[in-house]
């Protein structure tokens, strides 16, 4: 039985306070779709597998019952700048949070075990990566804290990383599995955004939620995000315009905001005309500086952002991005820069190159147009550079060994969905994840605004096959780069 299943006497109280809750505690007027009836199966005690797009309201899910509930809710998550972001708006929010990683300082982490130790601990969502999961000390804790009936719930968020089957699998959240084993009664919560069938079959058995279906409640939904605009822009070594075509459309949206009536508009909620907030992904540090500088001489605000920066750097730079700030419109980024962004106005995300997964491309696509308006987002293709990014896919394999063939498939898909140029950018990402029904697309896609430019920009665009494999022959498109 469940230790923190006391639930109020009547149906109706606890939708009123569920209501109540959403608005007081976390200051929102109404749920999403689904967010209420994921919550309310978590508030009765089930396993929830929650499937759901980019920008969602996932975190909501687990931290609504978080508040709701007695006992502590222990959150898994892979990135600490995650962890960072959602401790910070909980603690706004009046709610005891506290996250526990390899940067916690001393006095704060003997703070929170020592709590943990009292076994009625004070705080409400304790947030920790994988690897404090496997450490004997936390565990330990944990153990107290179950004796006294107070661990209400485990929530494992960006719940693909389980499986080897997923893009970013990470082998400590394999052993995850640990928390079924030793609170069989503890409930469960996963949620991503992008997982197929095969990783979400994976994620339930390595959790061991599949041995008990009627204890488990599955919400998969679509993965479509109807309000961005998808489109490919093919490119190839020879003739390489990415940094003129990228300069002439962000002028384009620049001048136009710059025009009256657009402009006094902005003028008066006080915006300039070059506040458009945008990402641009790379693939190298390098380039992620030199781009970000080039960006720079042409008048452009942007700052590059990757895992070499000091802390206070890359703190500074999101907080002005996020303020934004003059200087700071366009982040120039590696893939350190993804899941749990969550500025709501960003109205571009830019692939300079081809990312190396479909489920990286769509989790990065998905940090703009947050707040459900129209935001676009779009990626220079080259088939050279599938051949440079296979290539490294290749030598992930030769340095960690793992998943090579699941990672293999998935960049080869997001290959084939940027030669394809007769359907639906949406249908395409859709059925990729799997799902049957065709989604609605209001000309948000470089196929449906118009086919036949598409196919005559497919058309003279990239470079012929049998040029790049002579040049892949003759070792000209070896790499050398490092995210
Ligand atoms: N019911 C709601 N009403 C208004 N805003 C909401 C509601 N639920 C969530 N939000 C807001 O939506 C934004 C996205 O939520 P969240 O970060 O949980 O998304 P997510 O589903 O985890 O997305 P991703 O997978 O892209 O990280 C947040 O700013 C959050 O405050």
């Amino acid at each position: 039985m469940p230790p923190v299943l006391e639930k109020s006497n009547s149906n109706s109280f606890i939708l009123r306070d569920l209501d109540f809750t959403l608005r007081r505690q976390f200051g929102k007027t109404g749920f999403r779709p689904f967010q209420r009836e994921i919550i309310q199966a978590a508030l009765d005690g089930h396993d929830v597998f929650v499937q759901a797009a980019t920008s969602f309201g996932k975190s909501l899910c687990f931290q609504l019952p978080a508040v709701v509930n007695d006992g502590i809710t222990i959150v898994v998550s892979p990135l600490l700048s995650l962890m960072m972001n959602q401790v910070e708006a909980l603690r706004a929010a009046d709610i005891d949070a506290s996250s526990l990683n390899s940067n916690t300082p001393l006095l704060e982490r003997d703070r929170i075990l020592n709590d943990l130790k009292t076994g009625h601990p004070r705080t409400r969502l304790l947030y920790v990566t994988p690897e404090l999961c496997a450490t004997d000390r936390f565990r330990d804790r944990l153990r107290i804290v179950h004796e006294q009936r107070e661990l209400a719930r485990i929530a494992i968020d960006e719940a693909h990383c389980i499986s080897e089957w997923g893009h970013d699998f990470r082998k400590d959240f394999k052993r995850l599995s640990w928390f079924r084993e030793s609170f069989p009664d503890v409930p469960i919560m996963c949620l991503t955004a992008t997982a197929n069938s095969r990783v979400r079959k994976d994620v339930l058995s390595t959790l061991g939620l599949d041995a008990n279906p009627d204890r488990l409640k599955s919400f998969t939904m679509t993965a479509h995000r109807p309000n961005l605009h998808f489109e490919i822009r093919f490119t190839r070594d020879e003739d390489d315009q990415r940094l003129d075509d990228f300069l002439r459309w962000i002028r384009g949206v620049y001048r136009r905001r710059g025009e009256d009536p657009r402009r006094s508009e902005l003028t008066e909620c006080g915006e300039r005309p070059s506040n458009v907030p945008g990402i641009i992904y790379t693939i190298s540090r390098d380039e992620c500086e030199s781009l970000a500088s080039q960006l720079r001489q042409e008048g452009i605000g942007a700052q590059p952002f990757h895992a070499k920066l000091t802390k206070e750097t890359k703190e500074q730079t999101l907080a002005k991005w996020v303020s934004n700030e003059p200087g700071y419109d366009i982040i120039v980024a590696t893939t350190a820069f993804g899941m749990g962004i969550d500025k709501n106005n960003v109205r571009f995300v830019v692939h300079w190159r081809l990312p190396k997964s479909f489920e990286g491309y769509y989790q990065e696509a998905g940090r703009a147009g947050r707040d459900g308006n129209a935001a676009y987002c779009f990626l220079y293709y080259s088939r050279e550079d599938r051949d440079r990014v296979s290539s490294l896919v290749v030598r992930d394999r030769q340095s960690s060994g793992s998943n090579f063939e699941a990672r293999a498939q998935s960049l080869q898909a997001l290959a084939q969905y940027c030669e394809s140029i007769n359907t639906c950018r949406h249908k395409l990402i859709c059925k990729y994840f799997g799902e049957k029904d065709t989604p609605a697309c209001d000309y948000a896609c470089d196929w449906h605004k118009d086919s036949a430019d598409l196919q005559r920009r497919f058309t003279r665009g990239l470079a012929s096959e049998e040029w790049v494999s002579t040049q892949r022959e003759e070792g000209l498109l070896e790499v050398d780069w490092d995210d």
